[in-house]
């Protein structure tokens, strides 16, 4: 079961890590999943009981986080009382971790065969907007893949019109008026982009650049899931303002924005 084999299926391997999460956690079906990024990390507690909590190096097809303070763990975690069920990724596989796009999907494809239907996608990112200062969560309207790939192997030409499904992200807009929607531009990193690069991304209709989230997306659909993606501005991308990017400010405005984001998301995933 090992996903860098281009001879292993990874619709396989997807179903070996649904049957241990089934195994783990006791339910047969998911209903929900949450990919927690930058940021995001506390949120995942509003939104109800975490039942159980696997460590992601006992899942087929996931790794170790290697990163200190990213939790290697997926939660099953209760949606208040509706009696469905949350699968929470405690952390994701970045494509600049050059693990191959597999890996970067996998969790997207384990969902699927966990019974999810629908799955939300976090992330933290750069804004292009002035207006959106640091921890404002922005909706994704629409994503740009820069990366040059695609999680989609074979001659398989999958449709992503609508990615970014309308329904929710009006349902968002029911819990939080406020919210913003964007353009989301996917470049590989990890390294941020320069002024140059930004002002490209805007030009070609970008509002936030980030490292993450499109090639999930993509699989998503393959999958039959329904997508929402909701981005934290952590920092102003580079270039919008005269100041160097700090990752220190993007961790610390990710962690004022928590309340908020975690009552959107406890909300958005109990409708
Ligand atoms: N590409 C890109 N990714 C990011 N992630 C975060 I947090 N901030 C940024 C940013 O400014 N650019």
């Amino acid at each position: 079961l090992d996903l860098s084999d281009p001879a292993t299926d990874p619709f396989e391997v997807a179903r070996a890590a649904a049957a241990v999460i089934a195994e783990r956690t006791g339910v047969a079906q998911h209903d929900v999943a949450l990919v927690l990024g930058s940021g995001w990390g506390q949120t995942g507690d509003l939104i109800g009981e975490t039942l159980a909590t696997i460590d992601n190096a006992d899942v087929p097809g996931f790794a170790k986080a290697a990163v200190a303070g990213h939790s290697g763990v997926m939660r099953s975690v209760a949606i208040g009382d509706t009696g469905r069920r949350a699968l929470v990724y405690g952390t994701r596989t970045h494509f600049y971790e050059g693990k191959g796009v597999r890996s970067v999907v996998h969790a997207v494809r384990t969902a699927a065969a966990a019974g999810c239907r629908t799955i939300v996608l976090t992330n933290g990112c750069g804004g292009l907007n002035p207006a959106w200062r640091p921890g404002t969560p922005v909706l994704i309207r629409d994503h740009i893949n820069l990366t040059a790939h695609s999680p989609i192997e074979g001659a398989n030409f999958v449709d992503l019109t609508d990615l970014y499904s309308p329904r929710l992200r009006d349902l968002a807009r029911e819990v939080d008026a406020d919210l913003d929607e964007g353009v989301y531009v996917q470049f590989r990193g990890p390294h941020y982009e320069t002024p140059a690069e930004v002002q490209m991304a805007k030009v070609i209709g970008g509002d936030l650049v980030g490292m993450s989230t499109s090639l999930e997306a993509i699989a998503a659909r393959q999958a039959g899931l329904e997508v929402l993606g909701i981005s934290l501005v952590t920092n102003l991308a580079a270039g919008i303002s005269d100041q160097p990017l700090d990752h220190a400010e993007v961790l610390e405005a990710g962690k004022a924005a928590a309340e908020r984001c975690g009552r959107l998301l406890a909300a958005v995933v109990a409708k």
